[in-house]
């Protein structure tokens, strides 16, 4: 399976370190990012081809992986899916503009392309997905991650943004893509609380949900990635599993 990458950041830097062409047949081969530099020093490095023209990278691609922005899976994944070329989508805040949603999900269907979303820095979405249509009645995500994290100067915690996950995406692009995938996950615009905290040096996801199942909670401590400490390990630890569970012939859990 030939693989594009969009986005050559923290991300990409980890799966393309941790994925050989000797595992399960992939190959990522081509390396697209705004800056040209970012694109060649990973694509030197992954012994991969630095894009120039996207457009003609969708000619050789099975997949497209895009860990880049949600701006860019709106300016790109239209092109990718038209082609009928799947995708695995790290920037899942983008589907929260519902307007966008419909418009690549017909895309999809009428290519026959697929649109995989990774389960990324937390834990419990299979839960999620299995209640969701089973009397869940509440759905709540608190996040809790340092200034340095956060793009902030502050000496004492504080509570940066209470409200919709909607809008949690709209004033926190690059920092709260968890709480689309949750939305996502349960179709409905969850409860989205963001801490700023000092004290932690983690990137922290504390997920509730409550229904006529019973309860559960979920908390992540997720150590930040060196290269950029707003994005988790697990999120491109969760990328690398589901590129390479296209493979398998028994499948565990959701
Ligand atoms: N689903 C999840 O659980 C998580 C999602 N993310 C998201 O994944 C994405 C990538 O994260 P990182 O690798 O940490 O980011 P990063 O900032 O380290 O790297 C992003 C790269 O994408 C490039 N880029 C940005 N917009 C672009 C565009 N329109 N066209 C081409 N290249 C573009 C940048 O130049 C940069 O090199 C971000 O949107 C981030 O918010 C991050 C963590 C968890
Ligand atoms: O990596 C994380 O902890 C979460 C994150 O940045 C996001 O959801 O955008």
């Amino acid at each position: 399976m030939n693989v594009g990458i969009i986005g050559c950041g923290a991300i990409a830097n980890i799966i393309a370190s941790r994925i050989v062409p000797e595992d399960n047949n992939i190959e990522i081969k081509y390396f697209y990012d705004k800056d040209v530099e970012r694109a060649e020093n990973l694509a030197t490095f992954a012994g991969g081809v630095a894009v120039l023209d996207f457009d003609a990278m969708l000619d050789d691609v099975d997949l497209v992986l895009e860990c880049a922005s949600p701006d860019s899976v709106k300016l790109l994944a239209p092109k990718v899916l038209e082609k009928g070329i799947d995708m695995i989508v790290m920037s899942i805040g983008a589907f929260m503009d519902t307007g966008f949603y419909t418009k690549v999900l017909n895309i999809a269907r009428e290519n026959d392309a697929h649109i995989h979303l990774p389960s990324g820095a937390i834990v419990g979405l299979d839960g999620i997905k299995a209640v969701a249509d089973f009397g869940l009645k509440e759905v709540t995500l608190v996040t809790r991650k340092s200034p340095k994290s956060l793009g902030k100067d502050i000496g004492t915690e504080e509570i940066l943004f209470e409200g919709k996950a909607s809008q949690a995406v709209k004033e926190f692009p690059l920092n709260i893509n968890v709480a689309a995938t949750i939305s996502m996950a349960c179709n409905r615009d969850i409860d989205v609380k963001i801490i700023v905290d000092p004290n932690v040096d983690r990137n922290v996801h504390e997920i509730t949900a409550k229904g006529d199942f019973g309860e559960f909670k979920t908390i992540t401590m997720n150590h930040p990635c060196a290269a950029n400490p707003k994005t988790s390990m697990l999120a491109a630890i969760s990328a690398i599993k589901l590129l390479k569970s296209f493979d398998e012939t028994i499948s565990v859990g959701l």
